[in-house]
């Protein structure tokens, strides 16, 4: 062995005879012992639809590490579903599980003295739970998403949960027509089926590196989505074998996910409009594994990279199940680096080169590879099914329209700015961010009066109880991570919006965060937040703000020496909170670092 087994530490020696009686019981066998052990990171739950059909596949997976001669053990993390968690104070724990899923695989992983992991993740803050615990720890580890959720259609558009959650607001829909959508808008397993948080990152996963390709686009419901655990299954033995046996550095997390993967990760957000929560857990990755990475990288890319990829919520035309069929991530990738866009040389889990991954799985070529082929026909199964792999559908064709497809090559991009972009101003000294992609480039620039609310409800009760007009902007203070605490997604104000049908003449502000389910004039993560003393906490109600995306700028209309003499505005809510809850607003930074906890 060139690096020695970190289980060497409990499988060898005469003193260590209780702990092998021990990990005999678990099932390990004599012959195993001096291999690898390999940790299976489940986050199996029957919470969360995106989770719900994981429990046996971390045995089969377990099954195939097995085959080849290492012990493999499973172990559960936990996983919130924030479509669930949202719109009352659930919401508060969402983001900082991400910390605790984080921390619990260290704590699993390194009291058992694991040696390398395969991460099975899906939904918004399990995958950067995850990975944040694999830069931390930096063995060698592979990532499989349980899979994107179907997409139901209706009239050909998306019908998903946002759907429904706008429907059930607006007083012109009947409940008829609300209980319809709720009864077909989420058919089954997976992550739900737009560009929502959870698929942004599972394809920023990929894009990364360290997961298979696929990862990001095939349906949970699809026999590939099993033959992809298969795959990772393997990858991982040969990978830690690779490491230990012969002191292979460049199968490790840290090798894998580099400034310039980042670079390329980010790249590939702006270009297909990904929910701005990549932006906070890209940061916290980063800030794991020491890799320099911050706000001001994605503020230039963000200049230069074009939106080439609309799925649901940006558009209704289009879901992941469509971006799959055009290619997925790595032909986003392909049609990004025709203009220069990445670094291509980035080592990948597989041992490829991006280069070598975009050449090999280009369905853009004369001859496209029946494994390539197999991948991307993975076709919805149109029948309700919450069991993972229960289908094998495929498209009689692949996508390779790229003038109106739903992937676009750069000649033909949605816009040449990218689908987000970071503003700054004297209410965000220190940035906050809009996914523009899912903005009507009119009102790009806009101006109005501010309707201050000092909670997520507030704004929800003064959206729905008619206080908030058209030209108004919507101002949600003291939602920080710090501030409320936890950064809540405020997908129901912004669904409210749209059920009051003001989504093109209001915006909204916050130093909270939003649902990849968000779209709209919808501008959060400013930074500082309120709790924090940021500005945002002096808007009053009618003070101007000026919005300026094109500018890459926001303001409220005030000098500076106005701004200095105002006080912060006291807050009236009255919120309970948790001693967990408080224990993580005590440590915790704001969105501009990604929410991480500050520990010294
Ligand atoms: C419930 C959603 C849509 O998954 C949301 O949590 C998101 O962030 O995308
Ligand atoms: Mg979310």
């Amino acid at each position: 062995m060139k690096h020695q087994l970190r289980s060497s530490m409990s499988t060898e020696g005469r003193r260590m005879a209780g702990a092998r009686a021990l990990w005999m019981a678990n099932g390990m066998k004599r012959e195993m012992m001096g291999k690898p052990i390999i940790a299976i990171v489940n986050s199996f739950t029957q919470f969360v639809p995106g989770h719900t059909h994981l429990h046996e596949i971390g045995q089969l997976v377990k099954a195939e590490i097995e085959k080849l001669g290492c012990y493999a053990a499973e172990f559960n993390t936990i996983a919130i579903d924030d479509g669930i968690a949202m719109g009352h104070d659930g919401m508060l724990y969402s983001l900082p599980s991400r910390d605790l899923i984080a921390d619990s695989v260290e704590y699993m992983v390194n009291a058992h003295k694991a040696d390398a992991m395969i991460c099975i993740s899906n939904c918004d803050k399990i995958t950067p739970g995850m990975l944040m615990a694999a830069m931390r720890l930096n063995i060698p580890a592979v990532f499989v998403s349980g899979g994107p959720m179907e997409a139901h259609k209706i009239n050909g558009e998306n019908a998903d949960l946002i759907t429904a959650m706008i429907k059930a607001a607006d007083a012109s829909v009947s409940d008829e027509e609300v209980t319809r959508i709720e009864n077909c808008a989420c058919p089954g397993c997976g992550s739900c089926s737009g560009m929502f948080t959870a698929n942004s990152m599972n394809s920023l996963t990929e894009a990364i590196g360290l997961s298979l390709p696929g990862n990001g686009t095939i349906l949970a419901t699809h026999t590939n989505r099993i033959q992809l655990f298969k795959d990772a299954a393997q990858l991982i033995v040969k990978n830690a074998f690779k490491y230990y046996e012969e002191g292979d550095d460049s199968v490790l997390p840290r090798s894998i996910a580099t400034r310039q993967a980042f670079m390329n990760a980010m790249t590939l957000d702006i270009a297909m409009g990904g929910s701005t929560n990549t932006i906070l857990h890209l940061l916290a990755i980063a800030n794991e594994g020491g890799v320099d990475f911050k706000m001001a990288d994605i503020d230039q890319l963000s200049r230069r990279v074009p939106c080439l990829c609309k799925l649901a919520p940006n558009t209704q035309r289009f879901s992941i199940q469509e971006c799959n069929r055009a290619g997925g991530i790595l032909n986003i990738l392909g049609e990004l680096n025709k203009g220069g866009l990445l670094d291509t040389t980035c080592r990948r889990v597989n041992g490829h080169t991006l280069a070598e991954d975009i050449e090999e799985y280009s369905i853009m070529k004369e001859t496209v590879s029946s494994e390539v082929k197999r991948i991307y026909s993975s076709a919805p199964g149109g029948v309700f099914s919450n069991k993972m792999g229960s289908q094998s559908k495929t498209y009689d064709t692949l996508d390779t329209d790229r003038a109106d497809g739903c992937i676009r090559d750069i000649e033909h991009a949605y816009s040449k700015d990218g689908g987000l972009a970071v503003l700054f101003g004297n209410i965000a000294q220190n940035g906050c961010v809009v996914k523009t992609a899912g903005v009507d480039a009119s009102i790009w620039k806009f101006s109005g009066p501010a309707k201050v609310f000092d909670s997520q409800e507030a704004a929800c009760e003064g959206i729905l109880g008619g206080k908030v007009v058209s030209g108004d902007v919507v101002v949600i203070t003291h939602e920080g991570p710090k501030g409320g605490p936890g950064m809540q997604e405020m997908l129901y104000p912004t669904s409210y919006i749209k059920s009051k049908h003001l989504g093109k003449g209001c915006a909204l502000i916050t130093d909270g965060r939003f649902s990849g389910g968000t779209s709209g004039l919808s501008i959060g993560h400013i930074s500082p937040e309120a709790a924090a003393g940021g500005n945002i906490g002096k808007i009053v109600d009618g003070d101007i703000i000026d919005i300026d995306i094109p500018n890459r700028s926001i303001n409220v209309r005030l000098s500076d020496e106005e701004l200095a003499a105002r006080p912060m505005m006291p807050v009236t809510r009255n919120r309970q909170v948790s001693k967990a809850l408080k224990a993580y607003a005590s440590m915790v930074s704001s969105a501009d670092m990604g929410g991480v906890r500050i520990i010294d």
